[in-house]
């Protein structure tokens, strides 16, 4: 996630000095980060009616998206984005372009003949009203282009959409541009942690980091991630027996918060049984983060404010409580470490106890403050829930969309799990059902933007630009951009063969980024990747997922990651039909006639070998895990 995780867009997008007065002397601050019930939007992505269960809100939802994009269409066309000039000169143009006299004519008029002028939209507030903000962008995207300045009141941003551009910012010349308005909003919980750090912070941490990520934690997560799924399991076993609709997104959330605090600190959040204190302040935290990209004042940087404001001061305890939570398991760990008879650290080592990312870092003597510890194990907490979360919920929504799809994956499933945990070597034979989160981050890319400031002056393709710019990489109209890629609003896993490489940003040159490239590319992916076949390939196997009837509608809400604006209701069933065990022979006519499974389910989880196999997977930070 980030960076992944975490996406601000500026405040200014939402209004203008003129309808926010007291902003024009103030901080700039960023809108956009997890903007839960900001923006909010009805899916963009039309599906054919699934489960044939709510064809009418299909059809309600598809023409009231259709209605919006051709109302915000004809706004562009009528040139209410694009950016008056002034004076005589100004005017001419404006009314010379109308007749189909090209932009460069005037740039010689001008004395301006060096390099062509970079596609200028302006915004108003009222076009990003009621709709996530990377929408009009991909509309805004469709008329100007893969690069375009976009105005706000006094600020301004470059939007890139362009494959090769954003190879050049994110891998080429990365070294010219910082996390900018990223690092400023999230700094309050990340303090300098991997994804907002820049510079010599950065390096030096990284450095550190990715290196715990190895191949035999990753292995060993997966014994972890088949646990935590396990759990869910039992719980919507429940649901299932009792009639009961579930919504999903919270349970992913819960799901990928257990997973992950295990994963980094081998602190069991159990948040999928209880609710405690500790969860609730992660939650707060999130959430404030979230709002804090929104606000139009950044009333927390008052001083009295911190002190008045019941919420505020929730958030101080809230951050007080993972802060003492996150000394006290480093503390720990140290003790475990310093009590660890004979240690003997090396490029793989792991802990049989304590197999976390702390652990590690601990043992390698990682020469580093413990508020730079708890920076780091902040970031990643946070980096490594929100998104694996998000692709799961839009992952089971688009599945509950598409039968022929989810039918596809339950065989693979059945023919390759049968009723076992999944280990290592499932990983890369469970190829479809990677294929369907491939094509899952396609479609809801998370985040669905990257942020960057250029510190240097730097060309982005035939345009100069000058240090200072704020840059929106926007993932979201690479992916969905109709020239690269055939039906692109289509959930199609074949679009990616199976006996083809796993598609990443640089088999597909920049036009597929799902974790990003270049040295700031995501440490998580392979983590990432594997915790989400785990749990797609568990969930389905067992049971059949709908939406409820008379959920709401689906719709998007804006954030670092892209959110359901209401959840994503569903009813699950225990699948009827027994999964093909390969390795049993189940009576034929229990499988003819779909008799449900009556062995107790699922089987103990073995404990995990790591085959030579395992060493084609990629290195972390350079080629995902399943993109080999
Ligand atoms: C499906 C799940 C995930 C997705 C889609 C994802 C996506 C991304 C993306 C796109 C970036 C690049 C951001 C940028 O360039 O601005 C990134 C960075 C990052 N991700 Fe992930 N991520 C996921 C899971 C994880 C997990 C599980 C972890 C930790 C275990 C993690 C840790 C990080 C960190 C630390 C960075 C910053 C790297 C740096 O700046 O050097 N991510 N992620």
């Amino acid at each position: 996630m980030e960076s992944s995780a975490l996406l601000p867009i500026p405040n200014t997008y939402l209004m203008t000095p003129h309808e926010y007065p007291g902003l024009s002397g103030c901080r700039f601050s960023i809108r956009g980060l997890y903007s839960t019930g900001h923006f909010r939007h009805s899916t963009t992505i039309t599906r054919s009616s699934s489960n044939g269960r709510e064809p009418n809100s299909d059809v309600a939802e598809k023409a009231l998206e259709e209605k919006k994009r051709a109302e915000l269409a004809s706004r562009i066309a009528s040139g209410e984005f694009t950016v008056q000039q002034s004076g005589i000169l100004g005017q001419m143009r404006s009314a010379l372009t109308k007749l189909g006299v090209p932009g460069e004519f005037f740039d010689l008029l001008s004395g301006d003949d060096t390099y062509p002028k970079i596609p200028q939209a302006k915004g108003a507030i009222s076009a990003l009203r009621g709709q996530p903000f990377f929408i009009p962008l991909y509309e805004l995207f469709l008329t100007y282009g893969g690069l375009f300045r976009l105005t706000f009141g006094p600020k301004s941003f470059l939007i890139v959409s362009d494959p090769s551009i954003a190879k050049h910012i994110l891998r080429e010349n990365s070294k010219a541009y910082s996390k900018g308005i990223l690092a400023e909003i999230l700094e309050f919980v990340m303090g300098k942690g991997l994804i907002p750090a820049d510079g010599e912070i950065w390096r030096v941490r990284r450095r550190a980091i990715v290196p715990a990520l190895h191949q035999k934690y990753v292995a060993a997560m997966i014994s972890l991630f088949g646990k935590a799924t396990d759990r869910l399991c039992t719980k919507l076993d429940t649901a299932a027996s009792d009639g009961e609709d579930v919504e999903m997104e919270s349970l992913f959330s819960h799901l990928t918060l257990d997973i992950i605090g295990k994963a980094l600190f081998n602190y069991d959040f159990d948040s999928l049984t209880n609710d405690t204190g500790i969860v609730e302040a992660v939650y707060t935290v999130l959430r404030e983060a979230e709002d804090r990209s929104v606000s139009p004042i950044p009333v927390w940087d008052i001083p009295i404010w911190k002190d008045i404001s019941p919420r505020q001061k929730k958030v101080t305890t809230a951050l007080k409580l993972i802060n003492t939570t996150l000394d006290d398991l480093i503390a720990i760990c140290k003790r475990m470490v310093e009590e660890e008879e004979e240690l003997q650290f090396h490029e793989e080592y792991m802990n049989e106890q304590d197999p976390s990312i702390l652990h590690f870092l601990l043992a390698s003597g990682d020469d580093v403050s413990s508020k730079q510890l708890r920076d780091d194990l902040m970031t990643m907490l946070i980096a490594g829930h929100e998104t694996s979360a998000a692709v799961l919920t839009w992952t089971f929504y688009l599945l509950s969309k598409e039968p022929r799809v989810m039918a596809k994956l339950q065989n693979e499933v059945d023919s390759i799990l049968g009723d076992r945990f999944p280990t290592i070597e499932d990983m890369k034979k469970l190829k479809y059902t990677m294929r369907v989160i491939n094509e899952s981050l396609r479609l809801y890319p998370q985040p669905p933007v990257l942020i960057r400031r250029s510190i240097e002056n730097d060309m982005l393709g035939k345009y100069p630009i000058k240090r200072g710019e704020d840059i929106f990489i926007s993932v979201w109209n690479l992916h969905h951009c109709p020239e690269n890629w055939v039906d692109v609003e289509k959930f199609n896993p074949e679009r990616w063969p199976l006996d083809g490489p796993n598609p990443n940003e640089t088999n597909q040159n920049f036009s597929y980024l799902p974790f990003g490239g270049g040295p700031r590319k995501c440490v998580g992916d392979m983590f990432a990747s594997f915790e989400n076949i785990v749990a797609v390939s568990m969930l389905v196997r067992r049971f059949n997922f709908q939406m409820a009837l008379g959920a709401p509608p689906v719709e998007m809400t804006t954030g670092a990651t892209i959110h359901t604006t209401e959840g994503l209701k569903m009813t699950v069933t225990r699948r009827t039909k027994p999964p093909i065990i390969p390795t049993l022979q189940p009576k034929m006519s229990d499988v003819d006639i779909g008799l449900p499974v009556k062995k107790p389910f699922p089987a103990v989880v073995s404990s995990l070998s790591i085959s030579q196999g395992d060493k084609q997977y990629g290195q972390q930070g350079q080629v995902s895990p399943a993109h080999s």
